[in-house]
């Protein structure tokens, strides 16, 4: 372990009754950004998270953080976390959960006004909590998390179950953690939001890390698309051009992986074997293309 990780993570497994969890994990979170954790239903991201946290004991495998081992006091002091949804008294105010969060988790009553604000709910902090939007609730949340001013947050889907002001908001709030130096972890089934908001991600399938690389990186060169004709022409031409690296089938034309700058040269080699271009067009690739290629499809969130 290198020990200058925020996280570092090394062949982590976590067996229930024999079945693999978590199945020989390994990554690293750097200090200051934002890691998405990525992964159908099932893949293994809550098990991962608990076990970062100390809440779940890993069956094999070596996991620091914050220089720590995982619960250890000196870890835990500087880490703030939202697991599985927050759980506030309802018939609490916002300021009284947090106080009642604060005195438990022996961080300074003076922080829960810096993080009421922080999440956007200075002016309904005295509000009853049963009174909240969801959103609102996740974002107490995340100010629970924030009460030790943490060098590290870990969330747990903090967009689910959000509609779209109230992931917006949460995005907003994530990337303002990320700019003030705060390293934050968050799994999520949201990709555009993980686009949006992370450095990096990690891709989780079946237990097993699939992807782990910026957010760039790991979306690509995005597709060329064509259409022209004949089909047998563009594609055997396509095919023998040794800078593409993958020719897919569209249902009028072709998509092809292959560097920017190719541009014209694809366009011209078409030309030159006498097919009738009529369309050459740059696509980007969203996360979720990506993501879908990587995974098996199988959760419902995917
Ligand atoms: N305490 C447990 N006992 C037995 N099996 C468990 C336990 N906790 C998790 N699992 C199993 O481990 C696998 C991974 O679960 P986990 O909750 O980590 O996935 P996840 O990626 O967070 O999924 P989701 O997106 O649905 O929350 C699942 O097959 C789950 O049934």
């Amino acid at each position: 372990m290198s020990g200058d990780a925020a996280v570092e993570v090394r062949d982590l497994t976590k067996r229930y009754r024999g079945t693999a969890a978590v199945d020989g994990v390994s990554l690293t979170v750097r200090p200051g950004e934002v890691y998405g954790f990525l992964g159908p239903n099932g893949a293994g991201k809550t098990t991962t998270l608990r076990m970062l946290l100390g809440l779940v004991r890993p069956t094999s495998g070596r996991i620091a953080v914050l220089g720590c081992a995982p619960g250890a006091p000196e870890a835990l002091a500087r880490t703030g976390s939202m697991i599985e949804g927050p759980a506030f008294y309802p018939f609490l105010s916002g300021r009284q959960n947090l106080r009642v969060v604060a005195r438990y988790a022996a961080a300074p009553a003076s922080r829960i006004d810096h993080a009421l604000r922080a999440v956007d709910l200075a002016d309904r902090g005295d509000d009853g909590f049963s009174t909240y939007s969801l959103g609102m609730k996740q974002r107490l949340g995340v100010a629970a998390a924030l009460l030790k001013e943490p060098d590290l947050v870990v969330l747990d889907e903090p967009t689910n179950g959000l509609d779209p002001a109230g992931m917006r908001d949460m995005r907003a709030l994530i990337r303002r953690l990320g700019d003030d130096g705060c390293t934050v972890i968050l799994s999520s089934h949201m990709l555009a939001d993980v686009q949006q908001v992370c450095d990096r991600v990690g891709v989780i399938d079946a237990g097993r890390i699939v992807a782990d690389s910026s957010v760039e990186d790991l979306r690509g060169d995005g597709e060329l698309v064509i259409r022209a004709a004949p089909a047998d022409v563009v594609r055997s031409t396509l095919e023998g051009l040794p800078f593409v690296q993958a020719v897919r089938s569209l249902g009028d034309g072709h998509g092809v992986r292959v560097d920017e700058t190719r541009t014209g040269d694809v366009t011209r080699a078409l030309v030159l074997a006498g097919a009738d271009v009529r369309e050459v067009r740059r696509v980007d690739r969203q996360l979720e293309d990506v993501f879908l290629e990587l995974t098996t499809g199988a959760g419902s969130d995917a």
